[in-house]
């Protein structure tokens, strides 16, 4: 049989499950997912691999019209853009709910052409499921999509059938990836994600959307993985927050991240966290490209 493979994005607004999905279909976490909107800063592909069929998904910052920010306008260019790259598109929208970033997002995929498979996710906090199929048709009206796929990205529910009809879309052609690859992101990036993740569930509102992380160092010495890294702030005041009273935010995060990559790495990770300060990193272009997130022209 003829191999198949292609690109598929995961669009969505923010917070509506798009990196949960992703790493739910690979099997591994490779994109931070957490209840802060806009978590995601990067194009993340992650491969599924199944017989012939090879599907790579990207993971896409959340779409945010309403957003004032710099980094939120470059976020939602970044998954504007990433329509023109794909064979088709999972639009990912939540049970129940359509907001400004659905509407652009359907206006996006109309222009595209791209054929789009409407997921609907979070379907396992619907209390009254009776009122699923009105929304599948309420939906079905307001786009012209392929396949409209109920389902729970966090309990796993309905990802077979998600795959089937996301396999049947992609052209013939060979694979991509090696078989055995689950992502085109490094390791290092990964567990900059881990620790990101642990600061956006530990942290207040508005701190964490003010820092990114970086891995700088790595010694593997056989009894254990030495990994290094900063995490950037843009004001002296986060620093403290980051840190916290007697160094126990930062403890926090760091236990929580190491229990975690200890289960990633299959190894036992001696971390080492470091804050540091870079003024004002999301207001210009430059201070976010330097924070290593594309920026589209
Ligand atoms: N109850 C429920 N919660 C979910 C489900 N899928 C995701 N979530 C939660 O929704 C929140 C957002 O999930 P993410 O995967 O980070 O969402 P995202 O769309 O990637 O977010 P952005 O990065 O902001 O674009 C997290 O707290 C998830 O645990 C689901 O099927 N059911």
């Amino acid at each position: 049989m003829p191999s198949r493979c292609g690109y598929v994005a995961i669009v969505g607004r923010p917070n509506v499950g798009k990196s949960t999905l992703l790493n739910q279909l690979v099997g591994e976490k490779i994109a931070a997912a957490s209840r802060k909107p806009q978590t995601t800063r990067h194009r993340i592909r992650g491969v599924v691999t199944q017989g012939a069929d090879q599907l790579v998904l990207v993971d896409t910052p959340g779409v945010d019209p309403t957003t004032p920010k710099l980094l939120g306008k470059v976020l939602n260019r970044t998954a504007r853009a990433t329509l023109d790259d794909v064979d088709a598109v999972v639009f990912m929208v939540e049970a129940g709910r359509w907001e400004a970033g659905d509407e652009q997002l359907a206006g996006w995929l109309a222009a595209s052409g791209r054929p789009v498979v409407l997921v609907i996710n979070k379907v396992d906090k619907l209390k009254d499921k009776d009122i699923l199929l009105p929304l599948i048709d309420q939906l079905r009206g307001k786009l012209n999509s392929h396949d409209v796929v109920p389902l729970s990205a966090l309990r796993g529910m309905n990802m077979e059938p998600l795959l089937t009809t996301l396999m049947a879309l992609l052209p013939a052609g060979p694979h991509l990836f090696p078989d055995d690859e689950i992502t085109d992101r490094s390791q290092r990036f990964r567990v900059a994600e881990v620790i990101r993740e642990q600061l956006l569930e530990r942290l207040g509102q508005e701190v964490p959307y003010a820092t990114s992380v970086d891995v700088d160092t790595w010694e593997d010495t056989g009894a254990a993985i030495h990994i290094g890294a900063v995490i950037w702030v843009e004001r002296d005041s986060q620093k403290s927050i980051v840190i916290g009273k007697g160094g126990r935010m930062i403890k926090a995060v760091g236990t929580g991240a190491r229990h975690e990559l200890e289960d990633m790495l299959q190894h036992k990770v001696m971390l080492k966290l470091w804050v540091k300060l870079r003024e004002g990193w999301q207001g210009d272009i430059d201070g976010i490209r330097r924070m290593g997130i594309d920026v589209e022209p």
